[in-house]
């Protein structure tokens, strides 16, 4: 991989924690975890792998923790594992200390917080979190009361399932929106109400097993099994960590982990059930999906009803219908997954028309698709799509939207015509109408990255990632106007993907144009020719800037660093050139930047360094 290829993938890492952070998660985190392993493989010493994922909670005050708060090392194989009790061993075997023992404590999924007993605050970057003791107030229950240290923020995952999974994609977003807003959802607000979102201290999680470095290679499946069955808040992964203090103390930490601790991840559990009924859902691009409806199975924790087969081919091929066994997975998300059919039994139907629109279905490979582009169902999808994906304003929920589309508002176009009073006829209340009015307008005028706003139109084959690669060759204005060649040049892009996005975009044209006539307030991708060509000392540097600038804000300093062809990043990595610093510095970040030789500049020397151009 070549170094401006490893930049990229870094810059799309920084994009995706930092939304998986802010609770809007672009991918999910198997593909995330994907990339991260990637880059080790190509660049095992990158400096985005030596330090915590950092998040950042805009507006709060910064608390520095007395000692860091690591993020842990991941054994994806039994491989791994088997080195990483070698390793620990052989630490042992030096101190003279007896056969080790291992405790293992579900790895509790939400966020990760350090209650003193007086501020609570987050991880942050590891060494500088962000106060947030305001979470208490709103209903966060400290379990075994406050001041017992580091923990997780966490939503107890039978309720989650049963009152709140219709209106979060998973629990992590709904505890990062409570924290980080001031205004309460009102879901999240009955969760809080109802005692359901804890702070658990890690101290105290259970169930909790020890055992010996044999057990644990040769069981470790069953045991991961037992301690993932056990335990009602959202996990991924099971920690595995010595008990003996002199050893933990004698291996330490790296910069990112500590050595005495290792997350073991696997593929999730497994179980079996029986089918009872198919139901079809339509998505944002008219595949009809087909969900399960299954005879009620326990499996890690929670009762599943529900199970994804992922596209109608599967139905077809496998032959499921009511009364077919099956085995289903689950590995972290809600929804569980299909993994292999046990026993095909009961009658195989597939639907000839829309459950949505009506109109006739068409095989395209695996998928059963409705191509009637004014479909509902699609329609709806596509502007939830949109605002998620944007990421930048609240409050359209998919009920919200149903009920938008149901009154005729059956567009983006639309949607941005309508103001508070039209919500109020629409039957919204007074409060929600306002909120909606001003989440439209919000949406505009918050900044968001080109790269969103082009990938939230939800063009097939254009994701997050693609969209900037995309952006960093032609222009956002020339989007509309794509010709399959012009995609064809740009590396990762195939003949027939070129083909795709190209026709995609023809089809969404006129609503593309429109939406960029409503001047969002939006960040542009530098191209890499004007990266090359702009004559600027900056141009095709990584700049960071932080603290309270002197020089007129943030934005607009990011803002003119980009036009001058840098690289605008929100977090020091390997691929930082400068570190411009405005009025009160994190430690942290100076620190950070002064290990990986980022050049620290003051406002004025930056200014400087631009001949005040
Ligand atoms: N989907 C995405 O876009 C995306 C983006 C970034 C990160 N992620 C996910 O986040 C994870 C990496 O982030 P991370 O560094 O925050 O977490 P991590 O997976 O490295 O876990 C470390 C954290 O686990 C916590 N923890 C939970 N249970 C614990 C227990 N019983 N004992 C001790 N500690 C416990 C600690 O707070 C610790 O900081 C990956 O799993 C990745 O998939 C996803
Ligand atoms: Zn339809």
């Amino acid at each position: 991989m070549k170094k401006s290829d490893i930049n990229e993938l870094v810059d799309l890492l920084h994009s995706y924690n930092q939304a998986y952070r802010q609770g809007a998660p672009l991918v999910s985190d198997a593909e995330y975890d994907q990339l991260v392993e990637q880059l080790r493989a190509v660049a095992p010493d990158h400096s985005f792998l030596q330090a915590v994922e950092p998040e950042q909670f805009p507006g709060r005050r910064e608390v520095r923790h007395p000692v860091p708060m690591l993020s842990i090392e991941k054994a994806y194989t039994q491989d791994q594992l088997e080195r990483f009790v070698a390793r620990v061993q052989k630490e042992a075997d030096a101190l003279g200390i007896g056969p080790v023992e291992y405790r293992l404590t579900p790895k509790l999924d939400g966020l990760a917080g350090r209650d003193d007993g007086d501020i609570f605050a987050t991880r942050g970057n590891g060494e500088v979190g962000y106060e947030i003791s305001s979470a208490f107030a709103k209903g966060v229950v400290p379990i075994g009361g406050r001041g017992q240290g580091v923990g997780e923020i966490v939503v107890v995952r039978s309720y989650f399932e049963q009152h709140m999974a219709e209106f979060f994609e998973h629990p992590r977003n709904m505890v990062v929106g409570i924290v980080s807003s001031d205004t309460l959802n009102e879901n999240a607000k009955r969760a809080l109400d109802d005692g359901m979102v804890h702070f658990y201290p890690y101290s105290q999680v259970k169930p909790s097993i020890v055992v010996d470095g044999k057990k644990l290679i040769e069981q470790h499946r069953q045991l991961v099994d037992e301690i993932l069955s056990g335990v009602d808040y959202p996990t991924d992964g099971v920690v595995t960590e010595v008990t003996n203090e002199e050893l933990k103390q004698r291996m330490g930490a790296t910069a990112h982990h500590y050595r005495w601790q290792i997350a073991i991840k696997t593929k999730g559990q497994t179980a079996e059930t029986t089918v009872v009924d198919v139901q079809w859902q339509v998505g944002r691009t008219g595949n009809i999906t087909p969900v399960m409806i299954v005879e009620p199975v326990p499996l890690s924790g929670a009762t599943i009803r529900r199970v994804t087969a992922h596209h109608a081919g599967n139905i077809r091929d496998l032959g499921i219908g009511p009364g077919t066994s099956i085995e289903i997975i689950r590995s972290g998300e809600v929804i569980p997954k299909l993994e292999a059919v046990v026993e095909a039994r009961g009658e195989v139907h597939l639907p000839d028309t829309c459950p949505s629109c009506g109109l006739l279905l068409s095989w395209q490979n695996d998928f059963l698709k409705c191509t009637n582009q004014h479909c509902r169902a699609q329609i709806e999808q596509r502007i939830s799509h949109w605002f998620r994906i944007l990421g930048n304003a609240d409050w359209f929920g998919i009920k919200t939207i149903q009920k938008i589309v149901d009154k005729g508002h059956d567009s983006l176009e639309a949607v941005y015509r309508l103001n508070e009073s039209d919500f109020g006829e629409m039957g919204f209340g007074p409060v929600q109408s306002k909120n909606l009015a001003e989440a439209i307008a919000i949406s505009r005028t918050k900044p968001v990255e080109d790269w969103r706003f082009l990938a939230a139109f939800g063009i097939s084959n254009l994701g997050t990632g693609d969209s900037r690669k995309l952006l960093a060759h032609i222009p956002l204005e020339n989007v509309p106007a794509i010709e399959p060649k012009d995609l064809i040049d740009i590396k990762g892009f195939g003949e027939k993907t070129s083909q795709s996005i190209a026709a995609s975009i023809r089809d969404m044209a006129g609503t593309i144009v429109h939406m960029l006539d409503l001047n969002f307030n939006l960040q542009r991708t530098p191209l890499v020719a004007d990266q090359e060509a702009v004559d600027s000392p900056i141009a095709g540097k990584g700049i960071v800037f932080t603290g309270k600038m002197i020089h007129g804000d943030r934005q607009t300093m990011q803002a003119r660093a980009r036009e001058l062809g840098a690289r605008v990043q929100t977090a020091v990595s390997g691929s930082t050139d400068y570190l411009v610093c405005g009025e009160k510095v994190g430690a942290a970040k100076m620190n950070k930047a002064g290990k990986l030789k980022v050049a620290i500049l003051t406002e004025d020397q930056y200014l400087e360094m631009l001949g005040n151009s």
